[in-house]
């Protein structure tokens, strides 16, 4: 598959492979991209964005429809290529596809809702106007984990606003990025309005971060990662979106209705295998009702079927790479040494090249384990009591991180004023997927700052303008 920059596709002399992490089969090689195509990204996209920032709010609109139309009428094809080179199941690769779409149907409206405002003045002869217009060009730095939706919670309320981008998707899973491409070509998109580059990270983004005519970063992966982009950024002083790591906490309080918390730890813990930011990390669990739900977490859990994604029973495929299975045996092997029990599952299997680990439950979980104080990124539930629901809150909160903390009462006094206390960007209360475009996605503290989707999504990629008229 080619790159493509200012609406042409480019190949270039060396490439890399992409593999299937069922079994290190090969499925392509995509170019290796460097500091000159990176450089051409930016003065297509920097051109581009003369033309697309004068277009109106419809013409944008109508574009993203089209848009998101091809992506619907190619889910089936989208989701094969993402389960092939991610690993999710086939059933979670189509939901990425509509999830990743509700995004650019999501934008196309509010594309049509940059609204500004006229402010009283103190005085007669003045009035106040507020504007609002484009960033200007966007580098976005999508992971490996949602290879359609990182790009287009990015992509669309960026393009809306009246921007252009410059894509870099992660290295292990370019496909589906590079489709979805060019289906926004084949959807009209102007030359420079799109461009993507598959190749080094930090070559890449090297050129990107030091170019101030690239004047926002939108970045989604880890907080170290996160960091170092933040650090590079303030030389050109860009605006910049992180959706960095989580640490999310779970709590069941002794009058939560159990089956729908079950239901929620199995939504919230095990959607791609363990690997998204927003998974429920550590379980707090009233001691008075912690031994029912843990059986009844433990039946759900036994029913899932771990396997490859492409079977249309599979619930969990593998770990994306070597790296990330070694970390979930770590935290499972550093708990069982310090006194947890396995309830069920606890072992891997790295046959073949793939990496799978079954759905396992720890209890008598302590908070100086690892698995309570890094982020496992796998399909494992560590589980631990509380006998007052303040510990648990503040237990919950002591972490550098605050993405999304899960809830589950049935108190609605509580249910408020316990969400009230927790330090998330994101609450799930008796949810445990609370995902959605029309809702502001990011987090507090480390987990990084600014918003995407719902209205807020579209502000990163607008700048605020005061007009002082005088008449
Ligand atoms: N918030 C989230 O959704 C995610 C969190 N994570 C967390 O991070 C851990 C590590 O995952 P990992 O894939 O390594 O995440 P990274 O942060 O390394 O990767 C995310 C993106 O950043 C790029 N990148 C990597 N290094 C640099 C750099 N020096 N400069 C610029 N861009 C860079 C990657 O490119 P390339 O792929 O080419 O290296 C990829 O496109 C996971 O185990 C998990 O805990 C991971 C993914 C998503
Ligand atoms: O950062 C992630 O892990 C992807 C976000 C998942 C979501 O949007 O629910």
């Amino acid at each position: 598959m080619n790159i493509v920059v200012d609406g042409e596709n480019i190949q270039t002399e060396k490439t890399f492979p992409v593999y299937n992490p069922i079994n290190q089969e090969w499925l392509a090689s995509v170019p290796d991209a460097g500091e000159d195509e990176a450089k051409r990204a930016v003065e297509a996209a920097h051109r581009a964005f003369h033309n697309w920032k004068h277009t109106t709010a419809d013409e944008r609109s109508v574009f993203l429809q089209r848009w998101f139309q091809l992506i619907e009428d190619h889910t089936d094809e989208l989701a094969e290529v993402m389960t092939r080179e991610q690993g999710k199941p086939l059933k979670e690769a189509r939901g990425e596809i509509g999830y990743a779409n509700s995004y650019i149907s999501w934008f196309a409206e509010e594309a049509k809702r940059i609204y500004g405002q006229t402010i009283p003045a103190s005085k007669p002869d003045k009035r106040i106007l507020i504007q609002k217009q484009p960033v200007g060009v966007v580098a976005a730095i999508t992971p490996w984990n949602f290879p359609a939706a990182m790009i287009t919670r990015k992509v669309a309320p960026a393009i809306a606003a009246g921007c252009t981008v410059l894509i870099k998707p992660a290295e292990q899973t370019p496909l589906t990025a590079l489709r979805l491409v060019e289906l926004a070509h084949e959807a009209g998109a102007p030359p420079g309005l799109i461009n993507i580059l598959t190749g080094d990270a930090e070559t890449i983004s090297n050129v990107w971060m030091s170019d101030s005519r690239v004047t926002k970063l939108s970045f989604t992966g880890s907080t170290e990662v996160g960091k170092l982009l933040m650090k590079k950024s303030a030389d050109t002083m860009k605006r910049i979106s992180l959706e960095l790591g989580g640490q999310a906490p779970f709590i069941v309080l002794p009058d939560a209705d159990l089956d729908k918390a079950v239901a929620g730890a199995i939504a919230s813990k095990f959607r791609n295998a363990g690997q998204t930011c927003i998974c429920s990390n550590r379980f707090f669990v009233h001691e008075s009702i912690v031994d029912t739900f843990t059986e009844k977490l433990k039946a759900a859990v036994e029913a899932l079927k771990v396997g490859d994604g492409m079977d249309p029973e599979t619930d969990i495929g593998p770990l994306i790479d070597q790296g990330a299975y070694e970390k979930v045996i770590k935290h499972m092997e550093d708990a069982v040494d310090n006194g947890a029990e396995i309830v069920t599952g606890g072992a891997g299997d790295p046959s073949e090249g793939s990496f799978f680990i079954q759905p396992t439950i720890l209890k008598n979980v302590t908070d100086s384990m690892l698995c309570m104080n890094e982020e496992t990124f796998g399909p494992l539930v560590p589980i631990a009591s509380f006998s007052d629901e303040s510990s648990a809150i503040e237990r919950a909160n002591d972490t550098p991180f605050g993405l999304a903390a899960y809830l589950f009462t049935e108190n609605i006094s509580k249910a408020l004023t316990l969400s009230e206390k927790l330090d998330y960007g994101i609450v799930g209360l008796n949810d445990g997927s609370p995902s959605a475009a029309q809702a502001p996605f990011g987090g507090f503290k480390e987990s990084g700052m600014g918003r995407e989707g719902g209205p807020q999504g579209i502000e990163e990629y607008l700048e605020t303008k005061y007009i002082s008229l005088g008449v």
